[in-house]
């Protein structure tokens, strides 16, 4: 069953430019999808559209069968969203605070936004910084705190914008192990790069944008040489010469 629904979606900026065009996409529950796209490409409108902050001026978006702006709460619950700013989407004087904020605004009775908000920080090994004010983390705790407010509203789908962007080895490696665990955990993973190095070898099926049109779509094994054409840098291994089989298995 598909969790995401997007028909014939096409969007224009005010001055007229077009950056989405007649885009059909769906998305099954339980994939992980890796969408890319060189700067431009439209991804950050696409995902616009998934939260409602966008409403389809041509086209549609449902989530879970509802279209997204007929109840953009189910919308904003069902899709939680990590964007690549993680200082803009802090929200809470501590740790903690920033985490039950989703929850708060589903008004959830106050166990179940603690238990909820706990197991979340836990799950992403900020449990014993639940004090501390946010602006304090480092750049990959900022992301991780992010993953744990989508987690603490136990969103089914959580799409990720550039979340290694700015991260370290280490951070990197936290927070793919994360992304990694909540696919395996059942949840639908939408990942937006533009350089496909970290995160390909784990997706099931990659989605190339380029200039507001999907230029492929398939298993990463069968779409990712099209990469290249599209302005987007291939994974090293491949541009090395090694197998694309070997490499992504
Ligand atoms: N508010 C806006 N007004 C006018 N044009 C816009 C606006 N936001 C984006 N665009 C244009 O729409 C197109 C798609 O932009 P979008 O931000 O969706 O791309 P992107 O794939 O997310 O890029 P990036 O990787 O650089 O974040 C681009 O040509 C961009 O210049």
């Amino acid at each position: 069953m598909d969790i995401i629904k997007i028909s014939g979606l096409t969007h224009r900026y005010p001055d007229g430019r077009t950056s989405l065009e007649e885009i059909d996409l769906s998305v099954a529950r339980g994939s992980f999808v890796v969408l890319a796209g060189a700067n431009g490409a439209g991804k950050s409108t696409l995902l616009k559209h998934l939260n409602g902050l966008l409403r389809p001026q041509e086209g549609s978006v449902e989530i879970a069968g509802v279209p997204v702006h007929q109840d953009l709460r189910h919308a904003r619950r069902t899709v939680g969203m990590v964007f690549q700013d993680a200082d803009s989407q802090i929200v809470g004087e501590t740790v903690y605070d920033d985490a039950a904020f989703g929850p708060e605004n589903l008004h959830w009775p106050a166990a179940r936004i603690r238990e909820s908000v706990d197991s979340a920080l836990e799950t992403v090994g900020l449990g014993k910084l639940r004090d501390r004010s946010p602006h304090l983390l480092s750049g990959g705790e900022k992301r991780r705190l992010a993953i744990a407010g989508v987690l603490a509203m136990a969103s089914e789908v959580i799409v990720l914008d550039e979340p290694f962007a700015n991260l370290d080895y280490d951070g990197v490696r936290q927070v793919l192990a994360h992304i990694v665990a909540l696919h395996a955990g059942g949840r639908t993973i939408i990942v937006c790069v533009h350089d496909l190095e970290k995160v390909l070898a784990h997706a099931q099926r990659l989605i190339i944008l380029q200039r507001g049109r999907i230029a492929a779509d398939g298993p990463p094994e069968q779409v990712v040489r099209a990469a290249e054409a599209c302005g987007i840098r291939l994974p090293a291994a491949i541009r090395m010469g090694g197998m694309v089989e070997s490499w992504l298995r």
